[in-house]
């Protein structure tokens, strides 16, 4: 377990990056930490490792207080903790078998399980045919997965990720994430991905943490923070990756955000997680209220497992049942908004 208390992080020309961040990161889960560029997310990360040591806190891993040990005794808890880069910081002069071995000779292992435990990591990211080649030879998502074989050939328990997949093309993006999913099943390591591209945290992380001026401004399951975001900046990210605004293929109807006319149709956005409801909604809106519904749009999105509709509906009816139709939507465990209203004669 990772416990971040209280993490001050000023530096020397006064910027307080980061204020009493309070964190709690699980063993073996994918915990994400997103935010805009200067938010801070870089040193909370180098706090972790302890490269750029807190003002003020404590940075627990595993029981130990890393702000605490000595240069020696940090040096070797470092092991424990791998770390990939925006940029893969690969030695250009060394193959990808000689620089996953750069830490294990760093450590003195043995040369014959140096061997091993290159040729099994090698063959765990798909580089086994790739071992004698240089890094100026490989692709943007090869480099990668060299500097995940090198930050995890040693079995560390935690993986950090600084925007590892910032470089890469969505393709890549997409191979490197299955990798790090893949990697942290097979070797239960915590990886904590800093990001600011939403898709990351949407694809990987069990439970993200926002971050804004050096605070945590929210934080908690991905799927809670995607179906109900708190803050702004949160809901700026999101739309990044999922629609909470009209779709551009309705922009033609001209839908208006007050009642113009007694005749004017009305436009409800209706959100749900998959398997909330067994109610036939739309079916009920028919032969209860008796309204004439059309459906205009539906999407339905993934995070992670868990699925996520979308539908706009335009209903037309009488005032009084129109009225106890919206409040019985407003029971459903369902997320329903009127967006607005068009003439009838749209
Ligand atoms: N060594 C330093 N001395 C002074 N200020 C710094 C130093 N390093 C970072 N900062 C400042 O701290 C703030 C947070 O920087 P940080 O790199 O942690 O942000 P970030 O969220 O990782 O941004 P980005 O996504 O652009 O890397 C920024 O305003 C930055 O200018």
């Amino acid at each position: 377990m990772i416990e971040l208390k209280h993490i001050t992080k000023v530096y020397d020309n006064n910027y307080r990056a980061l204020d009493d961040i309070n964190l709690t990161i699980r063993d073996g889960e994918i915990f994400g930490i997103i935010g805009q560029s200067g938010a801070g997310k870089s040193t909370l990360v180098r706090c972790i490792n302890m490269l750029e040591p807190p003002s003020s806190g404590e940075v627990i891993i595993n029981g130990k207080d890393m702000t605490k040990l000595s240069s020696s005794e940090l040096r070797k808890e470092r092991k424990n903790i791998g770390m990939i880069f925006q940029h893969f910081n690969l030695l250009s002069n060394r193959t990808v078998a000689q620089n996953v071995a750069f830490p294990l000779e760093l450590a003195n292992v043995p040369k014959a399980e140096q061997k091993k435990r290159i040729d099994d990591i090698l063959e765990l990211v798909g580089l086994t045919s790739y071992k004698d080649k240089y890094p100026s030879q490989l692709s943007g998502g090869q480099k990668q997965r060299v500097g995940i074989a090198r930050a995890v050939v040693s079995n560390p328990s935690v993986l950090l990720s600084d925007e590892a997949t910032s470089a890469l093309d969505p393709e890549t993006v997409k191979s490197i994430l299955e990798l790090l999913k893949d990697i942290n099943k097979k070797l239960n390591i915590t990886i904590i991905m800093i990001a600011h591209q939403m898709e990351v945290i949407k694809e990987i992380c069990e439970r993200v943490a926002v971050i804004e001026h050096g605070k945590i401004i929210e934080q908690g399951s991905t799927v809670d923070l995607f179906t109900n975001p708190q803050t702004e900046t949160l809901k700026k990210f999101i739309g990044t990756v999922m629609s909470t605004e009209v779709p551009e293929q309705l922009s033609h109807m001209n839908i208006h955000k007050d009642k113009e006319k007694e005749d004017d149709q009305t436009i409800i956005s209706l959100s749900f997680r998959g398997d909330v409801t067994n109610e036939p909604i739309i079916a009920n809106l028919i032969r209860k209220y008796n309204l004439d519904v059309s459906i205009l749009y539906g999407s339905i999105d993934y995070i992670q497992d868990v699925s996520f509709g979308r539908l706009i509906i335009m209903i037309d009816g009488h005032e009084d049942d129109m009225i106890n139709a919206l409040s019985h939507l407003k029971s459903l465990p369902i997320t329903s908004e009127v967006l607005g209203y068009v003439s009838s004669n749209h």
